[in-house]
């Protein structure tokens, strides 16, 4: 896959594509697009309790080698659910390729739940974008927010209110109140959307790279979302614990102070000690890395 090599790669915005693209040619864009942002997210370092090329964080059974192949096996996906928005297909349709995608990835891991959040969050940002793409509206992240509610909201709110399986989301919200995936998904992502892509833009606006542009956006999200992987992992102290380091990280002026790199590596160990992983986080710098590739502003 030689669009995955590059460490940090900065993609082309899709506005700049020739007007002739044909809508496949543009779902192909955003499906690599969306993979390429997972693989920012994965190849990022240091991430606190989280797997990258480096080490595996606070996880005893997945390893980078595992992230790359469930990447490998969601190509399909991403490209199948912006065609999907193109379309304007219904939340069930949406759903299925979602369940279709959750049983690939397992297959691909062995069992292992890679990217269940980024199926979820970043399937329908490709579906937004696809829906927005056919209307001819452009691709502002507000607009594709919009398109998003707009089209499937409504079944985005009864979906949060769905039981589901007894996963591990579902116990989380049951034992803390915790919000989770469900809810950020019937909110329109607002963590993507006010959190991670600002925190994303206000680094890069403020000269420093795309490297400390997606810490920073990682952090801000850790100080933010009620991960439902941290509650699992942590109960209330573990997160508690994880809100506490993120923001005392950006209180400090995030990737802009200079010592940055030693309080990210110092987080990161503290989450590995007490086997903490904010894997929701994670997902989300991936749709918000997704979102500034794809949107002008
Ligand atoms: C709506 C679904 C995402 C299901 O959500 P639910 O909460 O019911 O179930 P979970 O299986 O717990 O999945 C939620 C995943 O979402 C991520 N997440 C957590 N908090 C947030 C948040 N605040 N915002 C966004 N995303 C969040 C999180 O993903 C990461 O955690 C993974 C590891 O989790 P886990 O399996 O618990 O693994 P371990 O810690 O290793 O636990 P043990 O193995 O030790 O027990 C990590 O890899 C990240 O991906 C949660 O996992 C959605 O799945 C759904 O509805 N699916 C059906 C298909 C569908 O309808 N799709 C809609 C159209 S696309
Ligand atoms: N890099 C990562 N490490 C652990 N869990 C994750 N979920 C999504 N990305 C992850």
């Amino acid at each position: 896959m030689p669009e995955l090599i590059a460490l940090h790669p900065t993609p082309t915005p899709t506005p700049r594509l020739p007007a002739a693209a044909g809508a496949r040619a543009f779902a192909q864009r955003i499906a690599r697009l969306a993979v390429r942002s997972l693989y920012a997210e994965l190849v990022l370092y240091p991430k606190p309790g989280l797997v990258s090329l480096v080490d595996n964080g606070s996880h005893a059974d997945m390893t980078a080698a595992t992230f790359m192949r469930s990447m490998f096996a969601l190509r399909r996906y991403f490209l199948d659910i912006t065609q999907a928005g193109v379309d304007d297909a219904p939340f069930h349709a949406l759903k299925r390729l979602g369940i279709d995608a959750e049983a690939r990835m397992l297959r691909a891991t062995a069992g292992i739940n890679t990217h269940r959040g980024a199926i979820f969050c970043l399937g329908m940002l490709c579906a937004a974008i696809g829906r927005c793409r056919a209307r001819g509206v452009p691709l502002t992240a507000a607009a594709v927010q919009a398109m998003l509610l707009q089209c499937w909201g409504h079944a985005l709110g009864a979906h949060s209110i769905d039981a589901g399986a007894a996963s591990n989301g579902a116990q989380a919200r049951l034992a803390y109140a915790a919000s989770g995936a469900r809810e950020e998904g019937a909110r329109g992502f607002p963590s993507v959307f006010a959190v991670g892509l600002p925190a994303l833009r206000r680094t890069l606006a403020e000269g420093r790279g795309m490297r400390e542009a997606r810490i920073d956006a990682l952090f801000a999200l850790m100080a933010h979302i009620s991960d439902t992987n941290v509650y699992h992992r942590g109960g209330i102290e573990g997160a508690l614990s994880v809100r506490r380091r993120a923001r005392a990280f950006v209180a400090c002026g995030g990737t802009a102070s200079p010592d940055w790199e030693a309080r990210a590596l110092a987080c990161h160990r503290a989450f590995v000690a007490s086997r903490l992983s904010p894997g929701g986080a994670a997902d989300l710098l991936g749709a918000a890395c997704l979102l500034q590739a794809v949107t002008v502003n």
